[in-house]
């Protein structure tokens, strides 16, 4: 597979992964505006928004599923094409929303599927079972062995993935991303669904990852979970990065908490359209009454 078309930047800091710039439009509707944001090698960012504020869309774009309308995405100081496999090739891997396991498949195959961008042999080693595939066979095996040993999944590698209990389908989808040896995993609501004891034990993963080596960004609705986790945090408001900071940062500004009680204030992305549906519907309302007098 080529990587040619991977272009330096003039970035000198090397971030793991630079964002510059996302706008991502849908007819009319801007839901990522200008939005700029880094991740450094050994950090855990989360990026935190109301519903439908931009953060899926925005993950789409950095892992090349949208192309963005304007801005580039840069890992490791290269700038990636926005194509799906290039970017897990380049070194980024995800999680869904929704989770997108091989229901029928066992915990293993699910892993060594994930393993296929780290695997050079072809499909005629494939075919004719050459010696160098059965070898890189047997390596992918063991790396995916492994990671179910890392995970905690290892005495279910025969199980199939439909017969995981909830909370270890999220983490074998977590093994599946890391098969592809990336350097930056994104998580996208990684304990949606989850008890207190399962969503603490992805906590201790999300950090076993993050100190494995790989830095991570995450998307999560559970504020405990984000707040205890991250090094850095980015809040989305309709499509706009609102404020990033620390933990102790974002949860005392007042934006932020206006933002989750649904409280406009004066300069907030969109309070402008706001005010003017509002104005709107205060003349419909007036003239309503007075047609009815
Ligand atoms: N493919 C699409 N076509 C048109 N509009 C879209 C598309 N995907 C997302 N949107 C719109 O973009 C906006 C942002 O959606 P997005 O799913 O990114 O938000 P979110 O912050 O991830 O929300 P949630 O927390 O509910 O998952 C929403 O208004 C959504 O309806």
């Amino acid at each position: 597979m080529t990587t040619t078309s991977l272009t330096k930047t003039d970035d000198h800091s090397t971030p793991i992964l630079a964002a510059t710039g996302v706008t991502m439009r849908f007819g009319g509707l801007t839901a990522v505006r200008a939005v700029d944001l880094t991740v450094r090698p050994g950090e855990i960012v989360g990026l935190i928004g109301p519903n439908g504020a931009g953060k899926t869309t925005f993950f789409n774009c950095l892992t090349g599923l949208y192309v963005p309308t304007e801005g580039r995405v840069a890992y490791q100081g290269t700038v990636l094409p926005p194509k799906p496999h290039l970017v897990t090739q380049a070194g980024i891997a995800r999680t869904f929303q929704n989770i997108r396991l091989f229901a029928n498949m066992t915990v293993l195959e699910n892993v060594l599927v994930g393993r296929h961008t780290r695997t050079k042999e072809g499909l005629a080693s494939a075919l004719l079972r050459l010696p160098s595939f059965r070898r890189a066979e047997q390596a992918s095996k063991e790396r995916s062995m492994e990671l179910l040993e890392f995970t905690g999944l290892a005495t279910k590698c025969d199980h199939l993935a439909r017969n995981l209990p909830y909370g270890e389908q999220r983490k074998l989808e977590i093994a599946r991303a890391l098969a592809s040896e990336p350097g930056l995993l994104l998580l996208d609501e990684p304990t949606a669904g989850m008890n207190p004891q399962e969503t603490r034990a992805t906590e201790e993963l999300v950090l076993a990852v993050r100190d494995q080596g790989t830095a991570v960004l995450v998307i999560e609705h559970d504020m405990r979970f984000i707040f205890r986790l991250c090094d850095r945090v980015a809040v989305l408001v309709q499509g706009e990065k609102l404020i990033e900071g620390t933990s102790e940062t974002v949860q005392a500004d007042e934006r932020v908490i206006a933002a989750y009680l649904g409280t406009p204030f004066e300069g907030a992305p969109g309070s402008d359209e706001v005010a003017e549906v509002e104005a709107a519907e205060a003349h419909q309302h007036t003239a309503q009454t007075e047609d009815g007098q």
